[in-house]
This record gives C-alpha cells, sequence and structure tokens, in this order.
C-alpha cells in the first residue's frame, strides 16, 4: 500500500530507484525511504535532545512560546496548533519549531521579511548545534529526493537545486501525550503538508494515518531507520497536480509518541508556476513565501472551543 524505497539504490541504479519513485508520488504521495543519508547517531542525539525539552516544566517551555514571535519559532502547547482547520477540536501534541537559522544582525532579520526571524534556543547543551546539523543533513537529503523527481518529470537532475539554497524549511519536534479518552480527542487532526516534500521519523508508537485519494485511513507502517516521506501542496501545485499531497493524520496513541518532521521548503522568491512538460497551468503563480504564509494563518487561527 505504502512503498518502501531503499535510498541505496539512487546511488546504485538510479533509474530503478527513479522508476519506483515516479509512481509513488503519483499514486499516494507517501512511501517510506529505507536507508537514508542521514546519520542514525545524529537522529539518536535529536530524539534524545526533544525528550529534555518537553520532559521541562511547562513555566520553562513557555518562555519560548511560538505565539510570541511572527516567524512560527519555538513551542506550541496542546491546542495552540490545529491542523485540521475544519473540526472544533485542538490537537493534542506539543511542538518545538525550528527554521533557517540567520544571525540577529542579517538583513533579512533586520528588515522584519516574513519567515526570517532568530531561532529560539532552550538552555539545554548541544541543542542548537544539534538540531540545526539535522536541519542541514534533511535539507541535503530533501534536495537529493527533488533532484530524482526533477529527473522524472523529465527536468534535468538540477532543476530545483538553486530553487533550495536559502530556504524556508521548518524542522518540528512533536510530542502527543498519551490518549486522555476524551470523546473526540486527536493527536493531529487531518491535514496535507503545506511545502515541498516532509521527511518524518517516528519512535515507532502507532497513530499516524492517511488517507489516499478515494480511500480509507489506513495506517502507516513502522519500518524502524526508514523515513516517511511525503508530497507537500507546494509540490503538487508546482507540478499541476501530477504528484499529490494525502491528507494524514495521528490518533491520540496509547503511550506517549514521539516525532520529528522537517518540511522541506523552497527559498521565499522561488516562482511556482506549473513545471515545463506538465501542461496547461491549472493555477497562477505564486512566491513559495506568499503561499506558505497564507496557509499557516489558517493553522494557527484561535478556536472558539479548547
Ligand atoms: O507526528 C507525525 O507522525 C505526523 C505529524 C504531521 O503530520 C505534521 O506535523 O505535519
Ligand atoms: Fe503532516
Amino acid at each position: 500500500m505504502i512503498p518502501v524505497l531503499d535510498w541505496t539504490k539512487a546511488q546504485t541504479d538510479r533509474a530503478a530507484f527513479r522508476s519506483q519513485l515516479g509512481p509513488a508520488v503519483r499514486e499516494t504521495g507517501f512511501f517510506l525511504l529505507a536507508n537514508p543519508q542521514v546519520p542514525h547517531t545524529l537522529r539518536d542525539e535529536v530524539f534524545a535532545l526533544a525528550d529534555t525539552f518537553f520532559n521541562q516544566p511547562r513555566a520553562e517551555k513557555a518562555k519560548l512560546s511560538i505565539l510570541d514571535t511572527p516567524h512560527y519559532r519555538g513551542w506550541a502547547k496542546p491546542g495552540d496548533e490545529s491542523l485540521d482547520e475544519t473540526r472544533p477540536e485542538v490537537d493534542s501534541k506539543e511542538t518545538f519549531n525550528i527554521g533557517y537559522d540567520l544571525a540577529p544582525d542579517d538583513p533579512r532579520v533586520l528588515a522584519d521579511e516574513p519567515f526570517r526571524g532568530v531561532n529560539r534556543w532552550p538552555d539545554i547543551p548541544g541543542f542548537a548545534d544539534t538540531m540545526l546539523a539535522y536541519y542541514d543533513a534533511c535539507q541535503t537529503q530533501a534536495s537529493a529526493l527533488l533532484s530524482v523527481m526533477a529527473e522524472d518529470l523529465g527536468l534535468p537532475a538540477t532543476h530545483f537545486a538553486d530553487l533550495f539554497t536559502e530556504p524556508l524549511s521548518a524542522m518540528r519536534l512533536l510530542h502527543y501525550p498519551p490518549a486522555s479518552g476524551a470523546a473526540n480527542e486527536i493527536g493531529a487532526g487531518a491535514h496535507t503538508d503545506y511545502g515541498a516534500i516532509t521527511l518524518l521519523m517516528t519512535d515507532g508508537e502507532p497513530g499516524l494515518q492517511v488517507q489516499p485519494r478515494g480511500g480509507d485511513w489506513t495506517d502507516v507502517p513502522h519500518v524502524p531507520g526508514a523515513y516517511v516521506v511525503n508530497i507537500g501542496d507546494c509540490l503538487m501545485r508546482w507540478t499541476n497536480d501530477i504528484y499529490v499531497s494525502t491528507p494524514h493524520r495521528v490518533l491520540p496513541p496509547k503511550r506517549q509518541r514521539r516525532s520529528v518532521a522537517f518540511f522541506c521548503e523552497a527559498n521565499p522568491d522561488a516562482r511556482v508556476a506549473a513545471l515545463p512538460g506538465t501542461g496547461d497551468a491549472k493555477y497562477p503563480p505564486i512566491r513559495a513565501a506568499d503561499y506558505l504564509a497564507s496557509r499557516l494563518a489558517a493553522t494557527y487561527a484561535p478556536k472558539e472551543t479548547t
């Protein structure tokens, strides 16, 4: 149902890897990527530091509340963010968001450009360095996947290379408390991702489900060490709907659940317009930053109920 692709094959037999990737991104929009190039040790360190962060007292985490800045960085407590805009329930998860890292005196930060803020860090030794190393490693992995996708679309492998150099990409640590048993509880509401591609690692606790077009909600299997990779709405639009972004959600888990998502996004000024060879454009061109802004505004809009 959800295909498993082996990244080592992309090195040894790129054409074979590409021929598996093509149907996966067109039909399911989700696949598992076994043997990714992001080192295991780094992934383990990210999970360990995420635990250290989330285990802190609430008051400590609240010092870094995502609601205090316009740049979507920091801690979102349960209820701050709801991924399903159509339902009254809020998500039970808490998250910590990290963006493209810039110095406080960077001209883009001083000019207050959208999404160009400084990262906010907890007082935990090694936290910032490890998270930024992971961010870079995921961006490199995602860009390598995008180059295979470009070929799959009949474009040069380098087609996207210059468009993901100072990206809007964000990484997010997620922590889901065990199910409380409350009616209509949801870990993360049904949604599609906003960006180009998402790389997700989880701790193996079940809960993630996808809803392929015309199909029922289906559990995403856990393959230890593999990433769950999915297409986001921006790449779907860019490919003129040839690639599909697929709704997914997280049910309240039995035990606490942890995951780390890396949302690969283009540079703010990247022009998202139907790629050559994809037919008559279904959507007008848009800057990647404008597209993202329109999607995020709805996610953080307060809901009436709690
Ligand atoms: O935690 C997960 O497994 C998925 C999270 C997710 O879909 C998201 O944050 O967009
Ligand atoms: Fe998602």
